[in-house]
């Protein structure tokens, strides 16, 4: 479908002190959650609602406003995902999650599955895929393939950073799919490392390095 830049003054900000040398672990994971909860917010906004009757506070009839029947999966890519998982669900904490792990070897670049675990009814659900970074994009069409073998057909894709390179070839291979993000960077580096990006988003979530 397309991509979407959230241009929100907060989620720039706290994107730009995450791009700062030195950044300690503890600052790098909150703001992870932090944006995170932002996107969603951005990605959620075409839900359906339906009407929804209840009984207000005067004991009266009302008809209120209800996100309709979508059932919601998130869907982190181990490890570096995990540090966006806290934050999405704040705004949607009855999510159930699906969790996928794919390492991108470093020398080919490739992604190298090793875990996958998805919901239940997955085909009935709306999947809502994170990941801090989206390089070549091998590691979320690699994800998005899973999920599509699995029966969904309802996607999203919330990445902190994304390249241009990875973009194109991730809407190429899955047309359907809507992404967002906090920034379309300038390029990939030689390593396959998004310029200016944020270095290796994973180790900084987990304290690796
Ligand atoms: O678009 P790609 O070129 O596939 O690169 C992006 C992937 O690389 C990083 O994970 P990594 O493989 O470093 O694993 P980690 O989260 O365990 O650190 C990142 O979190 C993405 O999953
Ligand atoms: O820039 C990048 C590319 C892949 N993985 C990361 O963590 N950062
Ligand atoms: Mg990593």
């Amino acid at each position: 479908m397309a991509i979407h830049v959230i241009d929100h003054p907060l989620v720039q900000h706290k994107l730009g002190l995450m791009r700062q040398q030195g950044i300690s672990t503890k600052s790098f994971r909150e703001l992870a959650s932090e944006v995170g909860t932002l996107l969603t917010y951005e990605a959620t906004k075409t839900l359906e609602l339906a009407d929804t009757a209840i009984t207000g506070w005067q004991g009266n009839e009302l008809t209120v406003k209800s996100i309709k029947g979508k059932k919601i999966t998130v869907v982190p890519i181990l490890r570096a995902g995990l540090g966006m998982l806290d934050g999405v669900m704040h705004l949607i904490p009855g999510a159930k999650v699906s969790v996928v792990g794919l390492e991108r070897n470093e020398e080919t670049l490739e992604p190298v599955p090793y875990f996958e675990k998805l919901v239940g009814n997955i085909d009935e659900r709306l999947s809502l895929v994170i990941d801090p970074m989206l390089a070549t994009g091998g590691s979320m069409i690699a994800t998005l393939d899973m999920l599509k073998k699995a029966g969904c057909t309802q996607i999203k894709v919330i990445v902190l950073v994304a390249a241009p390179e990875g973009i194109d070839k991730t809407l190429a291979a899955h047309p359907d799919v809507d992404i967002y993000t906090a920034s379309l960077d300038s390029h990939l580096n030689e390593k396959g490392y998004i310029v200016p990006g944020l270095g290796d988003a994973g180790d900084k979530i987990f304290g690796t390095v």
